[in-house]
């Protein structure tokens, strides 16, 4: 290899690696943004008995030996199916650890980002395009598309709409006028709320569950448009939820990929938009 391909391939990784640490911070800002309904937070586990804050925290932090791998793996010229492996291990080890489903979700979203990233240039259509391009690859299998409405699967054959058409034109919406990041977290939420296609909650709760999200997510956006007290909102919608056993992590999760995306691009990161 000459030297001109070495600085090349030390600057990709140097770059992967600053967009992967975001997309941790961004699964972290997640976390502790509380009152979340039907979510784990610092209060509570919300509607989901298997997990704890502790859990959460512990598997966001070990994303990294899994970040690390994937890049490295992208750098040195892996193949897809390569990639994927890397992945599935991933997934395993989180299973392996806290011996439930803790960031499957975010695993794959956050491998698909930096896949997508690296073979694509500075431009938001193309990062896109090759998400598509990507996804279409890995659910070829019919195995792989457990579900049969919306979902993660659906989400990324269209190449993130609810990050780059819903959640980061929301975030930046609110966050410009405002200056205020925490209630622009959760206007942030109130939007995702509304428009993700969540299989998590259609799981717990059939399509009412769905339907219930899109409705809170009308009525915290409401609230906090109005400028009225949202939070004590945020806790009773979160009682209903454990009653119900409702809860969103698809909503969770592109969230906290907007949040990664949004803090990257304030500290100056060139993310093709
Ligand atoms: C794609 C995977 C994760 C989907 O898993 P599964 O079929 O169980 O789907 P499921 O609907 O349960 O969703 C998984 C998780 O996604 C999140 N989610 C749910 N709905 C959505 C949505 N609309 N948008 C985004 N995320 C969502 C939730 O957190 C949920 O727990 C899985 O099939 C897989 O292929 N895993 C292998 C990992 C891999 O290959 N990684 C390589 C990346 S390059
Ligand atoms: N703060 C959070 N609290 C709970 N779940 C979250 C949070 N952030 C993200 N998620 C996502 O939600 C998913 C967990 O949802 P859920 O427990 O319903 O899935 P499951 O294990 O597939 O289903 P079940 O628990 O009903 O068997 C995880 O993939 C996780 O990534």
């Amino acid at each position: 290899m000459n030297l001109s391909n070495v600085f090349l391939k030390s600057s990709k990784t140097s770059y992967l690696k600053k967009v992967a640490y975001f997309l941790r911070i961004g699964a972290l800002v997640e976390l502790f943004l509380t009152p979340k309904p039907g979510l784990v937070d610092l209060i509570d586990s919300g509607s989901h008995r298997d997990l704890d804050f502790d859990k959460m925290y512990r598997s966001i932090l070990i994303m990294k030996d899994y970040h690390d791998e994937l890049i490295t793996g992208l750098c040195d010229g892996f193949s897809f199916a390569d990639l994927q492996q890397i992945g599935i291990k991933a997934e395993t080890r989180m299973y392996d650890m806290f011996g439930t489903n803790t960031h499957k979700g975010y695993i794959f979203l956050s491998g698909l980002l930096l896949c997508s990233l690296y073979l694509s240039d500075d431009s938001q259509d193309n990062i896109r395009l090759k998400i598509i391009e990507l996804s279409k690859e890995h659910f070829s299998d019919d195995k792989k598309f457990t579900n049969t409405f919306g979902g993660i699967a659906n989400e990324c054959l269209k190449g993130l709409p609810s990050v780059f058409e819903e959640g980061l034109p929301a975030l930046s919406f609110y966050y410009s006028f405002s200056k205020d990041i925490k209630t622009s977290l959760f206007y942030l939420l109130a939007r995702l709320m509304q428009t993700v296609e969540d299989t998590t909650a259609i799981r717990r709760c059939g399509i009412e569950g769905l339907k219930r999200l899109k409705r809170d997510g009308f009525e915290i956006e409401r609230s906090i448009l109005l400028g009225e007290n949202y939070k004590n909102l945020l806790i009773s919608i979160n009682r209903e939820y454990q009653k119900l056993n409702l809860t969103m992590g698809g909503v969770a999760d592109i969230l906290g990929i907007c949040v990664g995306f949004f803090y990257a691009k304030k500290t100056g990161i060139t993310l093709l938009f």
